[in-house]
């Protein structure tokens, strides 16, 4: 167990007083079924100085209603395009949820033609008003929707990829809970890296390198079948809700999670590990995340985040022959995902002015 004095002074060595310890916080999105319960989760922050609630309905409300929690963040809403500007100004960490959700029946790809759009003018916000902010992207399908927001900041001259995330963070969620409740382990100690992108077989949970180890006894079948539904965990959800929408609850719980990551680094508590979706290389990383790079552009991989966004890359670690068989039937449509992205950003028709 760590000594809890070391961990104090070692978190002490990294801050510097004269750094901030509290950030501005954009959510934009902000009024949806995951923009309501994360709205609440940020407010709850003890690193939030300020919280800006974006969307194009119904933020008066949902800014009125989370402002009463007495917690430090100070709440503002912001309605419709005329005030993205604002909401965008100054922010550190921009959280976007914004967009529709599946129906049963439907896959992530289906949401593109809605999506696509909404992220790439969001991200011309973005790129206007906070081009130094780090950039955490929720919508489906996020395949897609980070390199569209990749082009949209590199057209602007202003990508860092260093500080632009696809959040995966709830495909480790249920990993966790999955492998928690397999093992009869609380899933605050359970770890299982879940690496590569959000949509189906794209999903790749490392099973082999689950902490604790599954149970030696578990066959190829069941293991398999655990693969299977942390990646159509998203589906389950979609099918139970039964045409009510997708996760948004376990969503707003893995994105206060991986904004609570972000914001640790920048203040400086880093460095902090975690999973992303992110462009390769953000940095020159190690041999075998550059050679991820070289085949898949994008892939979301164990980093570590400091102030100055991902630091470094981690290899993945050896792959069992499930795990590679799954890697090798993930990239073509990894590929494919990523570069409908960058034709939608290349080709489409120009973005509405930002406001
Ligand atoms: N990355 C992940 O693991 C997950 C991603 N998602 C995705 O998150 C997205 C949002 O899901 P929900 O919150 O359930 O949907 P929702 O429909 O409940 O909320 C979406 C919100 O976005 C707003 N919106 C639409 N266009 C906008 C614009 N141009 N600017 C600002 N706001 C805009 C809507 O007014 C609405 O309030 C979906 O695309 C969904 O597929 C959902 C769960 C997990
Ligand atoms: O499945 C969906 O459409 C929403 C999502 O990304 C998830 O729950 O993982």
């Amino acid at each position: 167990m760590a000594d809890p004095l070391n961990r104090i002074q070692k978190i002490a060595s990294h801050l510097d007083p004269a750094k901030p310890r509290k950030f501005k916080v954009a959510l934009l999105g902000a009024a949806g079924g995951i923009g309501q319960p994360l709205s609440m989760l940020l407010k709850m922050s003890p690193y939030v100085s300020d919280l800006a609630l974006y969307d194009v309905a119904n933020t008066p409300g949902v800014a009125a209603d989370v402002s009463h929690m007495s917690t430090a963040a100070r709440v503002r809403g912001y309605l419709g395009p005329d005030q993205l500007g604002a909401a965008l100004a100054g922010a550190a960490l921009v959280i976007i949820p914004a967009g529709v959700p599946r129906k049963p029946g439907m896959t992530r790809d289906d949401l593109f033609n809605i999506n696509a759009g909404i992220v790439r003018g969001l991200a011309e916000g973005v790129a206007r008003h906070c081009p130094g902010a780090w950039v955490a992207i929720i919508s489906n399908p996020v395949n897609s929707t980070v390199p569209i927001a990749a082009e949209v900041l590199q057209k602007a001259g202003v990508l860092n990829p260093a500080k632009l995330f696809g959040v995966t963070t709830l495909d480790v969620v249920r990993a966790e809970a999955f492998v928690g409740e397999l093992t009869g382990t609380d899933p605050r100690d359970v770890h299982v890296p879940v690496v590569g992108g959000h949509a189906g077989v794209t999903i790749l949970p490392l099973l082999s390198q689950a902490r604790p180890p599954l149970p030696a006894g578990m066959s190829a079948e069941a293991r398999k079948a655990l693969m299977g539904r942390i990646q159509d965990a998203g589906t389950e959800v979609v099918q139970a809700k039964a045409g009510a929408g997708s996760a948004t609850l376990s969503m707003a719980y893995a994105a206060a999670r991986f904004a609570d990551s972000c914001l640790r680094a920048m203040a400086g508590e880093g460095p902090v590990a975690e999973y992303a979706y992110i462009r390769h290389p953000p940095r020159l990383g190690s041999g075998a995340s550059a050679a991820v790079a070289a085949d898949l552009p994008y892939f979301s991989s164990p980093v570590r985040l400091g102030r100055l966004g991902v630091e470094e890359v981690l290899p993945l670690g050896p792959l069992d022959a499930m795990e590679a068989e799954n890697f090798a039937a993930m990239k073509a449509e990894l590929l494919g995902s990523i570069q409908k992205g960058v034709e939608f950003a290349a080709k489409g028709p120009a973005p509405a002015p930002a406001k």
